[in-house]
């Protein structure tokens, strides 16, 4: 299969000696969406920017279309770079700024003007076009930085944190006109971020990134529901993880005896008895009973008790503590319980599904 991009254990150390991207591989299939995610420093524009070619590679290799793009320099790639700042040149008008890529590679103003008009109307400036990008808005400066990475009809385009300056209800509003371009024009798009929200809503994958290595590529989805790591179960939505070691491996179901009893999970990867894991529990997968006196409890259960409890429309907010003596946050649907049900100090069992739960080698 031909991708669009391949990194190959691409690695990346600094003069100073700082590694800030290893052992890096990823394949890209053409019009996929694909998001960097991970905290600072992690070493995602570092990655972005040697596969945009302002960075060289210490290590491995960069295919583009299948060919190795390693010694190009970045006019030479077929790959256009959105940066947070737009870098838009604030003396020439909207059109001339779009322009200026066709500009730089020579293309005759006839199909040039052709192109741009075309990507003007595409993203709705034709009213901005005259003017100057300084009198812009952030929303409108955005879209203008958009045309002008796409006008020269890359096969990739990269963005490094292209809605960062936005404010919130501008970005939400900009994230989808990004998604929907991005299906439209069929164009592989590769997204950083630090924004969880952001790369779960937009990305068709994500790579989860952290000190320089990938700790996990999947579907946004099976982040939430499958994490590979316990870095990425920390990182990535709103999981309660316990250690313990393997007591019981029963087809897929994995019981791992923790400090606070017996819980089930299933497993991701290989796991053996005896060996230390840990039990990753998404706050979505617990669900709440009253103990009921006299009554053994669940299989996989957790003796809880409410410290703190207030009501927000329809969601009850919760904090608990487990027999470790951790708080865990979780919320509750009011419908689905009696009303006195939450006052603090009462008492909870906390459990859930096995399916619900994912068990990783530590
Ligand atoms: N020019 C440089 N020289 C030395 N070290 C650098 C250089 N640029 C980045 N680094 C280091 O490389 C690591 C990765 O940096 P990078 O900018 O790629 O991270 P990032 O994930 O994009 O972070 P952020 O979200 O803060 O932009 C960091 O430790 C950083 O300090």
């Amino acid at each position: 299969m031909a991708y669009d991009l391949e990194l190959i254990n691409l690695g990346k150390t600094y003069d100073d000696g700082t590694t800030a991207v290893a052992n890096f591989d990823l394949s890209v299939t053409k019009g996929e969406f694909i998001a960097f995610l991970g905290p600072s420093g992690c070493g995602k524009t570092t990655t972005l920017r040697m596969i945009a070619g302002f960075e060289s590679i210490t290590s491995g290799d960069i295919r583009i279309r299948g060919q190795r793009v390693n010694d190009l320099p970045p006019e030479r790639r077929p790959t256009s770079t959105i940066f947070q700042s737009y870098a838009l040149f604030p003396h020439m008008t909207v059109r001339r700024n779009i322009g200026y890529g066709l500009e730089v590679k020579g293309m005759a103003k006839a199909e040039r003007d052709a192109k741009v008009e075309r990507m003007i109307a595409n993203l709705g400036l034709e009213d901005i076009a005259d003017r100057r990008p300084d009198k812009l808005s952030g929303g409108q400066r955005q879209r203008i930085a958009l045309a002008r990475g796409l006008v020269v009809e890359p096969d990739i385009l990269l963005l490094d944190e292209p809605l960062g300056a936005l404010d919130a209800n501008l970005r939400k509003s900009i994230q989808n006109e990004l998604k929907l371009l991005q299906r439209e024009l069929g164009v592989t798009f590769v997204f950083v971020t630090h924004a969880q929200s952001e790369a779960l809503s937009l990305s068709d994958r994500i790579v989860v990134m952290n000190r320089g290595r990938v700790e996990q590529i999947s579907r946004p989805h099976e982040l939430y529901t499958r994490p590979n790591t316990a870095f990425v179960a920390q990182f990535i939505g709103r999981n309660t993880i316990f250690e313990g070691v393997i007591g019981q491996v029963e087809g897929e179901h994995v019981a791992v005896d923790t400090p606070i009893g017996r819980l089930v999970g299933v497993a991701n990867g290989a796991v053996a008895g005896g060996s230390s894991a840990k039990v990753v529990i998404p706050a979505e997968a617990i669900d709440l009973k009253v103990p009921v006196s006299g009554e053994a409890p669940p299989r996989n259960a957790i003796a809880a008790k409410i410290t703190r409890s207030h009501r927000v429309g329809n969601v009850r907010r919760l904090a608990v503590v487990l027999p470790d003596e951790r708080t865990v946050a979780l919320e509750a649907h009011v419908d689905k319980y009696p009303d006195d049900t939450f006052a603090d100090g009462r008492d909870l069992v906390l459990t859930w599904l096995p399916d619900r739960a994912t068990v990783i080698a530590a």
